[in-house]
């Protein structure tokens, strides 16, 4: 089927880096992004290029490249849809938060509108590609949709879900390890293959059944947070031995057959995907009753629900077992550095719990914005608004937020904290100043040589 039109629903961290990029390497396309959020998509409309809803590297530069030449954003969902080709639904898949599969389960309210509208609008065949992250056997309930509320026309239906990672979103989309496939039809298949093939080679494309596609995301996202999660889990060991997690992760990632990424001992991880995913991943299993499968992955989720708990504990245990009415200066909410993005991350938490004890907490972060601070928390529902605006306050400076600090807990590993002048910082906090490195970012014997004292993780 010849593609001229694109349309994608949803104008989020997925749907907007992924079709900018679509757009620019395949400038004879026309590619529209629609969402039902006016605000998000008059922000991506902002000729203000740093008013963009998300924050990415190199993201600006390609969609001022490309916004209204080949690259579209809209509220006209339906009209998008008419005229499209060629469909991807990128809209979000959260956990549920209610009924049955309550805090496991995906809820897939969203993306079965997505498929009513499509079945409502279309009145010419259309390829329908999920782009969502979803629960293996997807793709059948969204055919039975469209076949079934549809004008009586053909719908492919494709799986190509995304691996980009937030903050090399850019770089990922540009040189990705693989672009995954996974479809019944041939055609349909290889229309999507032609678009992906004006820059990405075609050895890198692979092409599988509908359902290993869909799985084959929720297992990537698993095997991912599962490395996170043994490394963090051997941290603990390391405090209670000397030994070194920053050496243990180099000594085993010089082996090939564990390789040396993702085992960078931390906080805990977070983003939107990971825990989200894993959950998905132990409904499924237990659903097919394979509870041995879903205990077995469950662990990865409390393993690091452990390793957030931890750190606020060492914390507060540290400072003499008290830390009310203390200030603590947080750095960084974002999830990890190099995007705006805050959902999931440990800092959430660690806030949380050190509000509990009465901390007085001041954060700063270079990309994220006062309120959605205090909206991450609010949306906790731990204590009032008014309590937590009391509690924490987040400010435009790190120098505001350490100033008068009994502690400092890096959350996010941003370069810049690594430039700070950390004998200033030093000199305006109270004694003794401790640092808790999240992240394990900063250099330990400058900081102590300094004056500080300096924990790591896993050292
Ligand atoms: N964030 C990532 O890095 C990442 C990477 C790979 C895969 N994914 C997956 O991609 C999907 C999207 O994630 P995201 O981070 O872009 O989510 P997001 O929340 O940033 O964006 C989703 C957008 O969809 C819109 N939307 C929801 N329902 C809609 C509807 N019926 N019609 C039109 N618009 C609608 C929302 O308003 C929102 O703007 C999820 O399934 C996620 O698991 C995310
Ligand atoms: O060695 C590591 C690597 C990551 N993290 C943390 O893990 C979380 C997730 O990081 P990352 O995977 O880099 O970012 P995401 O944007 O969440 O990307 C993941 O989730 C996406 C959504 O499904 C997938 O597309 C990506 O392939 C997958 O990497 C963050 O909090 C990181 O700080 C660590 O603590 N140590």
């Amino acid at each position: 089927m010849l593609v001229r039109k694109i349309c994608c629903i949803g104008a989020g961290y997925v749907g907007g880096p992924t079709m900018a990029v679509i757009a620019k390497k395949n400038p004879d396309l026309k590619i529209t992004i629609v969402d039902i959020n006016k605000v998000r998509i008059n922000a991506w409309n902002d000729s203000d290029l740093s008013k963009l809803p998300i924050y990415e590297p190199g993201l600006a530069e390609i969609v001022d490249d490309t916004r209204n030449k080949n690259l579209f954003f809209s509220t006209d969902i339906d009209t998008a849809i008419d005229e499209s080709e060629m469909i991807f639904i990128s809209v979000n898949t959260p956990t549920k938060t209610y009924g049955v599969g309550k805090g496991m389960a995906a809820d897939l309210k969203y993306i079965e509108l997505c498929a009513r509208n499509i079945a409502k609008v279309a009145k010419t065949d259309k390829i329908v590609v999920e782009k969502s992250t979803l629960p293996v056997r997807t793709a059948e309930a969204i055919k039975s949709i469209l076949h079934n509320t549809g004008n009586g026309i053909d719908f492919k239906i494709l799986s190509n879900p995304e691996f980009l990672a937030e903050g090399t979103a850019i770089q990922d989309l540009l040189n990705p390890d693989r672009v995954l496939i996974g479809g019944e039809s041939e055609a349909a298949i290889e229309s999507l293959a032609q678009i992906y093939g004006t820059w990405v080679p075609q050895n890198k494309i692979l092409r599988t059944n509908v359902w290993s596609s869909e799985l084959s995301k929720l297992t990537a996202n698993a095997f991912l947070a599962q490395r996170v999660s043994s490394i963090n889990a051997i941290s603990e060991l390391c405090e209670l031995t000397e030994a070194n997690i920053e050496e243990v992760s180099k000594a085993i990632g010089m082996d090939s057959r564990i390789g040396p990424k993702f085992l960078k001992s931390s906080v805990g991880f977070g983003g939107s995907c990971f825990q989200k995913d894993i959950l998905n991943l132990v409904y499924i299993a237990r659903s097919y009753n394979l509870n041995q499968v879903a205990d077995y992955w469950e662990q990865v989720v409390i393993m690091n629900n452990h390793q957030k708990r931890r750190f606020s504990d060492r914390l507060i245990k540290t400072l003499y077992n008290t830390v009310s009415g203390k200030k603590i200066g947080m750095l960084g909410w974002a999830f990890k550095k190099d995007t705006n993005d805050t959902r999931e991350s440990a800092a959430i938490y660690v806030a949380d719990h050190l509000l509990n004890e009465q901390a007085m907490i001041s954060v700063y972060d270079p990309k994220v914005s006062c309120s959605k601070i205090q909206s991450d928390l609010n949306y906790l529902g731990t204590r009032t608004e008014a309590e937590n605006y009391e509690g924490l306050t987040s400010v435009d400076s790190p120098y505001k937020a350490l100033n008068e600090a009994h502690a400092v807990a890096i959350m996010t590993e941003w370069d810049e904290f690594k430039t700070y002048d950390w004998e200033k910082i030093y000199s305006q906090m109270k004694k003794p100043a401790f640092i808790f490195d999240g992240r394990n970012l900063l250099d330990k014997s400058k900081m102590s040589q300094i004056g500080f004292e300096y924990y790591s993780i896993g050292q």
